[in-house]
């Protein structure tokens, strides 16, 4: 209204209104006029605009006392997933009909309350106030809700407890499967080392358990054997070997010496071979193999080379057969140890 327009109504002749309409009007006027000449503020503008919010006020309770008002809708019952959450919490928001504006397009899928919960603003409130008039209630700057729990018996506010609880089950779970974890590994070395420690009983194999098995060297055959290290698999084959090609029976003095004369380093023991054999009876030789003792024997063969010569690949490729045995390092006997005798040597 321009700053003439009371004037003008009432040289117009209009009749004077003594009520709320008009006296706000004049508030208004006398209000936007100075303000329109000078903005810096004043008292009497700051006193005018709190006469008038008064005003505002008055005339509010005087229209509810008369019925013209509604009265505000009642708050609906509390719901936890609802899409209304954000009206539950902000009451002032439904006493002005702005509950579906707040949950106005939250940025996650519709419907999804976790998402409106993100999508609200720092202060803690589900919606997105859309009124641009309108602050921000008090609720939602001041007391974030809680997650998803209903509220307590005396209507306070929803706690962690919920959330406090899956946490614990979710640490006793790791907890758990962490333990069985380590079980299962603990079992299985203990396995390991039972299985490891086995095949010298199975040498033995006595009595009529080794002679149902026949002549096995390993009670737990192959599968006790491939555990074993290379140089001690290659000893017990050896030992195997023997005996399946040693004559069992009839042993005369004659064929035995025959046969250790052909199998110089694993044949040579009274001891029995045979079917009934244990650690005590097993042929001289066969500890010793397996504990990687030698038998002391003279070489059967020498490889003899110049430096780099290739003599190094040349003996472990007949390491690889089971029935040659080699010395691990160069003996150095000719060269540098020939005074000490073949006694050393063997
Ligand atoms: N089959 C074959 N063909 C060609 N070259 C071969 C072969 N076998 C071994 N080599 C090479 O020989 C070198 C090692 O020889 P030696 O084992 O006699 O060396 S040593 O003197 O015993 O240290 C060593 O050479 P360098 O690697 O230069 O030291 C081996 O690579």
């Amino acid at each position: 209204m321009s700053p003439g327009g009371e004037g003008a109504l009432r040289r117009a002749g209009a009749p004077k209104k003594q009520g709320l309409g008009d006296t706000l009007a004049r508030r208004c006027l006398q209000i936007s006029r100075p303000r329109a000449r000078n903005r810096t503020p004043s008292p009497t503008r700051a006193r005018d605009a709190r006469s008038l919010s008064g005003d505002l006020r008055r005339e509010d309770t005087r229209a509810r006392l008369r019925g013209t008002l509604s009265p505000p809708p009642p708050r609906p019952p509390f719901r936890p997933f609802s899409r209304n959450r954000g009206a539950e919490c902000c009451p002032k928001a439904q006493d002005l009909g702005e509950s579906k504006t707040m949950l106005a397009r939250p940025q996650g899928r519709k419907g999804d309350v976790a998402s409106v919960q993100r999508s609200g603003p720092p202060g803690g409130c589900h919606g997105t106030w859309r009124s641009p008039g309108l602050a921000w209630p008090a609720c939602c700057q001041t007391s974030p809700p809680a997650r998803m729990t209903p509220p307590g018996p005396a209507g306070a506010h929803p706690t962690s407890a919920e959330p406090l609880s899956r946490s614990i089950f979710r640490k006793f779970l790791l907890m758990l499967c962490s333990l069985l974890t380590s079980l299962y590994v603990f079992y299985c070395l203990a396995e390991r080392c039972q299985t490891l420690s086995s095949p010298v009983v199975g040498l033995s194999g006595g009595g009529a358990e080794a002679g149902a098995r026949g002549r096995g060297v390993l009670a737990g055959g192959p599968r006790e054997l491939a555990v074993w290290p290379a140089a001690q698999r290659k000893r017990l084959l050896q030992v195997q070997q023997w005996r399946r090609r040693r004559p069992s029976a009839p042993r005369d003095q004659g064929e035995e010496a025959a046969w250790e004369e052909e199998t110089p380093g694993l044949a040579g023991s009274p001891g029995g071979s045979g079917a009934g054999s244990s650690v005590t009876e097993a042929p001289p030789g066969t500890l010793a193999l397996l504990l990687d003792e030698g038998s002391k024997q003279l070489p059967q063969a020498i490889i003899i080379g110049v430096k780099k010569g290739g003599t190094r690949a040349l003996l472990e490729f007949l390491r690889v057969h089971p029935d040659v045995r080699a010395v691990g390092a160069e003996p150095h006997f000719f060269d540098r140890s020939y005074h000490k005798g073949l006694a050393w040597y063997r």
